[in-house]
């Protein structure tokens, strides 16, 4: 195989998978050698080799074969001195094209091809970080910079960014986008430094169009990383490119976070994922057994198992994904329907440890903490509104965080009628989407109580 060879086979490819594509990621690709039966490629790009990888790494391979029978690998790899090829339809001149650095330090997350919009399921808790994800994915005009989406462990953050740059790719291929987490930022920062090559790590992180930080909140307390940030960030805000990052918690609150960083972070679109609700986590339960029914065409599932899973697990998405695919494993060892008690018996770790150990009594003690209340004036009968308001808040929190009903929930706040819980519980509800206070009261109570 030479390099004129390749030529000439990738030609026959440019049939197969038309011109947009061909221009896109078979054009850029440079042979390079031969060996062991790999066929190693120069990619400009890590994200532009996973990407060929994944999706055309069959075809280019079954081309390859027709002139070498021995191939049977490829491998896509970052040159060091590969410049981004102009592609075809560039929406805006093209940035200085970027000098890469060695493979070695150019360690940029691969993206899951699992986490496309396709797949991320829909539901309020989620909707708006959804939208603005969607929205950024179109790749218009840069109308919020950053994107900052937070939420707990599990959420579905990452999937949102791999989605948007999957998206970014098919939309606007001319963009060069860069997905990494914040440690990795870290760790390319340090390599940086060390090999004395920080103009070639500038240059590299101010050509991109889209920044992707996933977990930014890892740079908190990394006194250099952060500073080097921030002037990246600033860089690409002034050329009106697009940065979207992920975090664990709001920016304004990720601690030993530097204010001049928390306010950059802040002046986009701060958008939060909210903690799963029963509706979205029985959707996306049904959308995941739709995924593995096609690994397990023979499998059923019995009506309730769904409802009795997302009722029980509400932690989060990823263990709520593991005890489905352990399900499914377990039943087609067993060769059973996945029924209740096949439920019961394969997951009782996961339902004994999911178990709500949330009480009543600590919601009402850590409310009445927060708004600076006696306790006993929480439990008691004044209707004053600085003693009624935290009381139906500790009553929402008590039907949602506890599996307490609410008779219960009302016999523990002084004997009240479980209407009147009713009537605080729907208040609450209420005043969430009406009063951003309520609702920030409401998620930073949630968060402790979780901790
Ligand atoms: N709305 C959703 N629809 C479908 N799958 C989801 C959804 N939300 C989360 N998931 C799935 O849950 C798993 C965990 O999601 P993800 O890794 O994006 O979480 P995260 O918020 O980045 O968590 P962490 O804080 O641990 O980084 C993934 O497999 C993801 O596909």
């Amino acid at each position: 195989m030479t390099q004129e060879k390749w030529g000439q086979l990738r030609q026959r490819l440019l049939k197969t998978v038309g011109q947009n594509n061909f221009t896109t990621w078979i054009e850029p690709l440079e042979f390079q050698q031969l060996e062991d039966g790999i066929a190693t490629f120069n990619v400009p790009t890590n994200f532009m080799g996973n990407y060929v990888s994944q999706n055309f790494a069959d075809l280019i391979l079954h081309e390859l074969r027709t002139e070498n029978a021995t191939i049977n690998r490829l491998n896509f790899t970052v040159a060091a001195n590969m410049s981004e090829k102009p592609r075809s339809m560039p929406a805006k001149p093209l940035a200085a094209p970027a000098k890469v650095a060695p493979s070695s330090a150019l360690n940029t997350a691969p993206l899951d091809r699992r986490f496309t919009f396709d797949s991320f399921v829909v539901g309020k808790p989620n909707e708006l970080a959804h939208a603005a994800a969607k929205r950024v994915a179109e790749g218009g005009p840069v109308t919020f910079n950053p994107l900052f989406l937070y939420g707990g462990v599990g959420l579905g953050k990452t999937h949102l960014m791999h989605a948007i740059a999957w998206e970014l790719q098919q939309t606007r291929p001319d963009l060069s986008v860069l997905y990494l987490s914040a440690e990795q930022f870290m760790y390319r920062f340090v390599q940086a430094l060390r090999d004395r090559k920080m103009m070639d790590f500038k240059e590299i992180f101010r050509n991109v169009d889209v920044l992707m930080v996933d977990d930014v909140q890892f740079i908190a307390g990394k006194d250099s990383t952060q500073e080097e940030f921030f002037h990246t960030f600033n860089a690409l805000v002034d050329q009106n490119r697009q940065i979207i990052i992920s975090a664990d918690r709001a920016p304004g609150e990720i601690k030993d976070l530097e204010d001049r960083v928390k306010s950059r972070l802040q002046c986009g679109l701060v958008v939060d994922l909210h903690p799963t609700d029963y509706e979205l986590r029985l959707g996306i339960l049904q959308s995941k057994v739709e995924q593995q029914s096609q690994n397990y065409p023979d499998l059923s599932i019995a009506p309730g198992v769904l409802e009795f899973l997302a009722h029980r697990i509400s932690t989060n998405v990823r263990v709520l994904e593991g005890a489905l695919t352990r399900l499914f494993a377990f039943a087609s060892l067993v060769g059973r329907e996945i029924d209740m008690d096949l439920t019961q018996d394969c997951l009782a770790d996961v339902l004994r440890a999911s178990e709500r150990k949330i009480t009543i009594e600590e919601i009402q003690r850590r409310v009445s903490e927060h708004y600076n209340i006696r306790l006993s004036d929480m439990i008691g009968p004044k209707r004053l509104r600085s003693y009624a308001r935290p009381r139906q808040v500790a009553m929402y929190l008590s039907k949602h965080l506890t599996s307490r009903s609410l008779p219960e929930i009302g016999r523990r706040f002084g004997g009240r009628d479980h209407t009147t819980v009713m009537h605080g519980v729907r208040r609450i509800e209420e005043l969430k989407v009406q009063d951003g206070q309520i609702a920030e009261d409401l998620e930073m109570l949630r968060r402790a109580l979780e901790a």
